[in-house]
């Protein structure tokens, strides 16, 4: 019996979520799928016509194995013989040298068109506001970058292939079989639904175990990716919660074994049922041929035609399966094109103004014009907050923790746009200028300093890639860092470690610092560090940014009495608000919020 392909039934079902979330099919859906692959039109053709000739060719030699057997062996004809098993391998090589043109065809066009999806995937979701990004879940959006695409990618090689291909063999199987024998063809095709339909049965109760194994497979990584990060093994480490830890993913582990074992042995009955529904059908056909031909003499009907009947019987439960779950093939495909078409629809909130400009001169005259902002509506952050910050001179704010200050700075790059009010850069809402130029002009340095896991050097010149050796050690010594980077054994070759871990935070800072240095620009916006540093690494920081401070134009967010003597105005946030502003000579004499500050929290 020739192999049947069967698949085992296995993904021939929808989850429960798969079925709430299945797109709705709109021409307009489908036309967008198909415009991926206009582009690749000729290679589609070459592609369909591979795989239909490919096919018919596969099935030929089963159909001239009746022929090998009435006219060569039974009739003794060796000549005859040797002609038809020639003719059969070589329609053979033929059919696998066609669907090796055919897979080669396909792969390339499926990797291209999802190269292209990749790329247009990565730069629009590089558009995509910082809201986006503190909102949507990470591995969200790495499923979609990685398995969503790559789905598609599966789409368009395996399930549209299969597809054709599984439409191509029946067609031939069928009308073969009819031209034989109609009865015979109808028997066979009568047979097919009581084997698929138990199989069908079974499919389903192993799916379900499937997406329960599979939810458990999530749990387990998540705790994986929770317990074992750099954070995580910390946070565990320092509350000792290793047991519990170590308790909850043992039995997370024992829940898995029990699925899988429940998973491989639905698998084990199922093949039981495939074996003995497989063989009914073959049976039947030699049961219901040899009466036709032992009790009533038929003699259109050759022991050959009942060998083909039964072998082609055998390659069409496949493709009828198949056929039988185009429905759930379709759905996951829409649904996957439609997960990526979702996220290439998501507005981009932060945008250039098609009309930015980008002025000739730029002096860092920055201006607050009753700005209040929110994150969610129904909780406003800031509140009318107005100031000044004049070319030059350096303004400090200072507040209670949560009071606003980040998001202040926030505005500035346009990380979020002010929900009221304006913002001014040289006169210029910065809306209006264009964001690569309001960008590049502003060098931020935050607590919390990113760096990628590459060398010290790497990450400096992630600041301006064309820095030469000597740029980059002077950036460097302004920072204060440059002796330490030259005291380590590979100094500005030493690798910094995932996000900068193998350095202290403050010399972090004072790398952030030099990569600002580099940058030359021409606002500065500088949040302080609320962390206790030692005090050594707080002099080193202190003596790295007073003098960038001291001749730049600067917004700082200061916790530290010498930042703020040096800032010409101060401005005390508290709830979204300036409450207080002025020099700290007079903020003290005040004896308003300014001086609890500085009596409870100033650190000298
Ligand atoms: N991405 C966000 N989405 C929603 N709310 C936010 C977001 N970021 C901050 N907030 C909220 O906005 C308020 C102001 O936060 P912000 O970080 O600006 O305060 P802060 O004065 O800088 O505080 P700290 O000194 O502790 O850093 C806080 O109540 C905070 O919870």
């Amino acid at each position: 019996m020739g192999g049947n392909g069967f698949k085992g039934g296995r993904g021939g079902f929808l989850t429960d979520e798969e079925k709430q979330n299945s797109p709705k099919i709109t021409s307009q859906l489908l036309k967008r799928m198909f415009s991926y692959l206009i582009p690749y039109w000729k290679q589609l053709i070459v592609s369909v016509l591979a795989i239909i000739i490919s096919s018919v060719f596969g099935v030929f030699p089963t159909i001239l194995t009746g022929r090998i057997i009435d006219e060569g062996l039974l009739q003794q004809d060796m000549p005859v013989l040797i002609r038809l098993i020639g003719l059969s391998l070589g329609v053979l090589i033929i059919a696998n040298l066609i669907s090796v043109v055919e897979s080669y065809v396909n792969v390339w066009m499926a990797e291209n068109i999802t190269y292209d999806m990749r790329n247009k995937m990565y730069s629009h979701l590089q558009r995509m506001s910082h809201r986006f990004f503190t909102t949507s879940k990470q591995g969200d959006i790495i499923t979609r970058m990685t398995s969503d695409i790559g789905g598609v990618q599966s789409v368009l090689t395996g399930t549209w292939t299969s597809i054709l291909q599984n439409f191509a063999t029946l067609m031939v199987a069928l009308v073969t079989m009819y031209t034989k024998s109609p009865l015979l063809a109808t028997i066979g095709i009568v047979v097919v639904p009581l084997f698929i339909l138990p199989t069908k049965r079974v499919g389903k109760r192993r799916w379900e175990i499937t997406l329960a194994s599979r939810k458990h497979n999530d749990d387990i990584n998540q705790i994986l990716n929770e317990t074992l990060s750099v954070s995580g093994q910390l946070l565990s480490k320092l509350f000792v919660t290793e047991n519990y830890e170590f308790n909850r993913y043992q039995e997370a582990n024992k829940q898995m074994i029990r699925l899988n074992i429940k998973e491989s042995m639905a698998g084990k009955w199922f093949r039981v049922v495939i074996n003995v529904f497989t063989n009914i059908g073959p049976m039947l056909i030699y049961l219901v041929g040899g009466i036709l031909i032992i009790e009533y003499g038929n003699t259109d009907l050759t022991i050959g035609d009942i060998t083909v009947m039964v072998a082609l019987l055998g390659r069409m439960y496949g493709p009828v399966n198949s056929l039988l779950n185009i429905q759930v093939d379709m759905i996951r495909s829409m649904a996957l094109f439609d997960r990526i078409f979702e996220y290439f629809d998501l507005p981009v909130e932060i945008d250039n103004d098609p009309e930015a400009i980008k002025p000739e001169l730029f002096t860092g005259e920055l201006v607050f014009e009753e700005v209040s902002f929110h994150y969610d509506a129904e909780q406003p952050i800031l509140n009318n907050v107005s100031f000044e910050l004049k070319p030059g001179s350096s303004v400090a704010i200072v507040g209670p923790s949560g009071a606003g200050k980040s998001t202040i700075i926030n505005l500035i790059p346009r990380l979020y746009d002010v929900t009221g009010g304006r913002i001014l850069l040289d006169g210029v809402d910065i809306r209006k200028l264009d964001l690569a130029y309001l960008r590049q002009h502003i060098g931020v340095v935050t607590q919390d300093t990113y760096l990628f896991n590459g060398t010290i050097k790497e990450n400096l010149l992630y600041a301006k890639a064309d820095a030469t050796q000597a740029e980059i050690e002077k950036a460097c010594s302004e920072a204060n860092i440059h002796t330490f980077i030259s005291g380590l054994p590979k100094g500005y070759d030493t690798i910094v470690g995932n996000r900068g871990m193998k350095l202290s935070g403050g010399e972090k800072q004072r790398l952030s610092i030099a990569r600002i240095i580099l940058r030359k620009p021409g606002l500065i916006i500088f949040d302080e560090a609320t962390s206790s540093l030692d005090s050594i690494s707080e002099h080193a920081i202190q003596q790295a940014i007073a003098p960038i401070l001291a001749k730049s134009t600067s917004l700082i967010i200061a916790h530290r009495l010498s930042t703020i003597l040096s800032a010409d105005e101060i401005l005390v946030l508290e709830k979204g608000k300036i409450i207080e502003r002025g020099d700290h000579e007079t903020l003290v004499k005040k004896g308003g919020i300014y001086t609890t500050l500085y009596e409870t929290q100033m650190r000298v």
